[in-house]
């Protein structure tokens, strides 16, 4: 079944007027007036248009706490119950409400989805045991863990006994991760869950920033285990409740230092899961779930089980390219297809015997950690029940209506059942329009939604297909949030570059693992150059900023950084200078729309011709984050540079000639030659950041201790290393004995050692992986 849903619109907070309300919940057109599952928004560029997002339900700004879980959480606890494991995640911009929605407040009516669910799952854990007479035990137990700046933490651990690298994960298949070393508590009462919970809720990172006084720094992962043992068998399923942080403008935070830091990685971790459930959604071989630990342990799409996606919203104009980026989200993220897997029951081999263990067992083991799996078993009625993979996904990904008036009436393309709240069909319906548009694009044509206490009917004739349409505003939408900001908002994954992406895992691998001081230094290079790689030079230069201080003096860093600061500076005039001239786009589209624009104005059909020529063509525009949805600027911006730095030659012998070795890193030196550490100031202004990694990588202990034994020239010990073998080691030993002249010559950096004949990239790594994996 699909991930399942939900959106809920906050209520005005003290700051905010009713007048700046814009966004609201409406019933889809046949469904009773009371059963609402669209989010209504206007265009930004054009308000008298609005667009329409259909989701499974959709809370406004009234709905309480209670009605939220009853209508959409309650339902899954008997799935909890029947083996199925049960993925809850509360998704939204910073300050929309998800800890609100997920942890809640003090008071009953306040309380949230968390103490609520726990709530119903001992009240049906006691039912259960009474109605089997206590045949049946049920036990709960609870993990609680954060990841904060892309590190896990557990929350049962006060901040200062935690070790700065965190915990590590570990993929245990099934698209399944497991955080090792992380404390499970049983706790056999509500009571108890609450004392634990609260507790908890202590160690976990907020701050005030000017966009929420409470704000979460990090994605907190609750995991409740459900252990029910009879005589015969013990059956164990898990919650995860999971309260994202929220994505950041940081033009509207003003962070600075740790809270920017904070925010570059939530809003990194937010970009790599949209790009997940971009890749699912196209259908991509690779889903890059590796590029953040929030979206390994989400694994979204690879879970089994339910999974209900709830996506808070806030109501108010100053949200509006933020709401419309989630709403596109949510969008993509309702089409995800879970597989619904029962856990399976562990048998006993006799009735009684050897239940304490096997119930500690089940207590003790790593949270996570499920049952083996087997196929998806229908049970019994529920909102959630019958659901199967043949059914087809949702109807509508969203209209697009006009508020101008209709001469002509269409009847509506809804089916009259769609989406309600219990009914099945009403989470994945097709209708048989949308299908039919599906089959034959050219026909298709988006239903449209009619607005309650509207007599006014939609007008326009589509001549696009429903799918171009929901492309078309896709773009438009994420055109619009690119122009505004040079800062990390979550956006529309652009499309990087598979070199890049390839040289991105790979300064990531690098840096993990690292516990050092450097690591630290490591992974603000990385942030940096993941900016960069999206166009975001401001950003990139901050983060470059804050990786100078672990690596004092290193000119290559500072070069770089002033490069940036002058290509920055560069644009910056540039765009003065064409603003001055009075034909910029950005100026036409400021002045039509206060400062955000789509495109044209007038029609959505005929938005494409708006857009800019210079974007067409794949040319960058003044906006220095065009790149976020247009690839080739990336390629020019970043690779370009790299190029020549790139590890080269891999199957070549080859001495470099003495000129180059004093414009490049050389690639082997004398010991009597200087010594340079790291050995990267040789470097000239255009190398890369991946290069600079390496060459900080270069001083750490495992990187010498690779060198070292490289250097002994002793095929016994070279053949030891991970990946190398005899032939390989004699390859190398060959190598460097053809390139001794006479005196002692040495491999000095790794990117000697990938020059080497037969090494490469790749090799390297291997080596150097292979070796911790011996020290561990
Ligand atoms: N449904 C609601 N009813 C009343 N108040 C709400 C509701 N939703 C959110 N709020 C209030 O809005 C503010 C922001 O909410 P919250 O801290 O939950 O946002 P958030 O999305 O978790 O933000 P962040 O990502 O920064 O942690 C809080 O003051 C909260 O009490």
């Amino acid at each position: 079944m699909s991930v399942r849903v939900v959106a809920r619109i906050r209520p005005l907070l003290k700051a905010e007027i009713e007048r700046d309300v814009i966004v609201d919940a409406a019933s889809a057109p046949g469904s009773a007036e009371e059963k609402k599952s669209v989010v209504r928004i206007p265009n930004p560029k054009n308000e008298s248009e609005a667009f329409s997002f259909q989701f499974n339900s959709v809370y406004g700004q009234e709905a309480t706490q209670a009605h939220l879980f009853d209508g959409e959480i309650a339902p899954t606890v008997k799935h909890l119950f029947k083996g199925y494991d049960v993925t809850l995640f509360a998704y939204g911009v910073t300050g929309t409400g998800k800890t609100h929605t997920m942890r809640g407040g003090k008071t009953l009516a306040e309380r949230g989805v968390i103490p609520r669910l726990l709530s119903s799952i001992y009240r049906r854990a006691r039912k259960l045991e009474k109605d089997s007479a206590e045949e049946t035990q049920v036990e709960v137990a609870m993990s609680y863990y954060e990841i904060y700046n892309d590190r896990v933490f557990d929350l049962f651990e006060p901040p200062e006994k935690r070790t700065p690298a965190g915990l590590p994960i570990r993929d245990v298949g099934n698209g399944k991760t497991q955080v090792v070393g992380l404390t499970e508590r049983p706790c056999t009462s509500l009571k108890e869950f609450e004392m634990l919970y609260d507790q908890a809720n202590v160690n976990r990172s907020t701050s005030a920033t000017k966009l929420n006084a409470h704000s979460s720094r990090s994605h907190a992962v609750l995991c409740v285990k459900i252990i029910q043992t009879t005589a015969e068998q013990t059956r164990v399923s898990t919650a995860s409740a999971i309260d994202l942080a929220g994505s950041e403008d940081n033009r509207r935070t003003d962070n600075k230092n740790e809270r920017m830091v904070e925010s570059a990685s939530i809003n990194k971790s937010l970009f790599v899961l949209a790009q997940c459930v971009e890749a699912i959604s196209r259908k991509q071989a690779r889903i890059p779930y590796r590029e953040s630990k929030m979206t390994r342990i989400l694994s979204l799409g690879q879970n089994q089980g339910l999974t209900v996606m709830i996506l808070n919203l806030a109501p108010v104009r100053s949200y509006h390219l933020d709401t419309l980026s989630s709403l596109n989200f949510a969008n993509r993220t309702k089409k995800i297809e879970v597989n619904e897997v029962e856990n399976q029951p562990i048998f006993r081999e006799a009735p009684g015997k050897g239940r304490e263990s096997e119930k500690f067992g089940a207590m003790s083991a790593p949270a996570m950690h499920r049952q083996p799996l087997r196929s998806k078993v229908i049970s019994q009625a529920s909102h959630l029940k019958d659901v199967t993979n043949n059914v087809p996904k949702p109807a509508k990904q969203f209209s697009v209506y006009a508020d101008r008036s209709s001469t002509s009436g269409r009847p509506s393309a809804h089916p009259a059942n769609i989406a309600q709240a219990r009914n099945p069909s009403g989470v994945l319906l097709k209708s048989p329009k949308r299908t039919s548009s599906e089959a034959i694009p050219t026909l298709g044509r988006p239903s449209k939604i009619s607005r309650p206490n509207d007599n006014v009917r939609p007008t326009a004739e589509p001549v696009m297909s429903a799918d171009a349409i929901e492309a078309l505003v896709a773009r438009k939408v994420n055109e619009a949030l690119a122009e505004r900001a040079d800062h990390s908002t979550i956006v529309e994954p652009p499309a990087v570059p598979d070199e890049v992406q390839r040289r991105l895992n790979a300064l990531e691998k690098r840096v993990e693992g690292q516990e050092t001081e450097r690591a630290e230094g490591l992974q603000y290079l990385l942030m940096a150059k993941q900016h960069q790689v999206r166009g975001e030079e401001a950003s990139a230069l901050k983060m470059y900023q804050l990786a100078l201080p672990h690596f004092p003096g290193n000119e290559k860093l500072v070069r770089k950084m002033t490069a940036l600061r002058e290509r920055i500076e560069s644009k910056r005039v540039e765009k003065r200078g064409s603003v001055q001239g009075g034909v910029s786009l950005a100026e036409k589209r400021a002045s039509a729309h206060g400062g955000v624009e789509l495109g044209r104005t007038d029609s959505v059909a005929d938005a494409p011709a708006a857009l800019p020529r210079s974007r067409a063509a794949g040319v960058v525009e003044d906006d220095e984050d065009e790149s976020y949805h247009e690839p080739p600027p990336v390629r020019r911006e970043v690779d370009d540079e790299d190029e020549e730095l790139e590890y080269q030659p891999r199957t070549k012998i080859r001495r470099p000639a003495p000129a180059k070795r004093s414009a490049t890193a050389p690639m082997l030196h004398h010991e009597s030659a200087v010594k340079h550490s790291p050995p990267v100031d040789s470097d000239d202004e255009g190398s890369s950041d991946d290069e600079l990694a390496i060459a900080l990588v270069a001083q750490t202990p495992r990187t010498k201790h690779l060198l070292n034994i490289i250097n002994t020239k002793d095929v016994s010990q070279i053949k030891l290393l991970k990946g190398v073998g005899a032939k390989k080691a004699e390859a190398i030993v060959n190598c460097l004995c053809d390139l001794d002249d006479g005196s002692e010559s040495r491999v000095s950096s790794l990117r000697d050692l990938g020059m080497l004949k037969g090494v490469g990239v790749k090799g390297v790594e291997k080596m150097r992986v292979g070796l911790g994996e011996m020290v561990v």
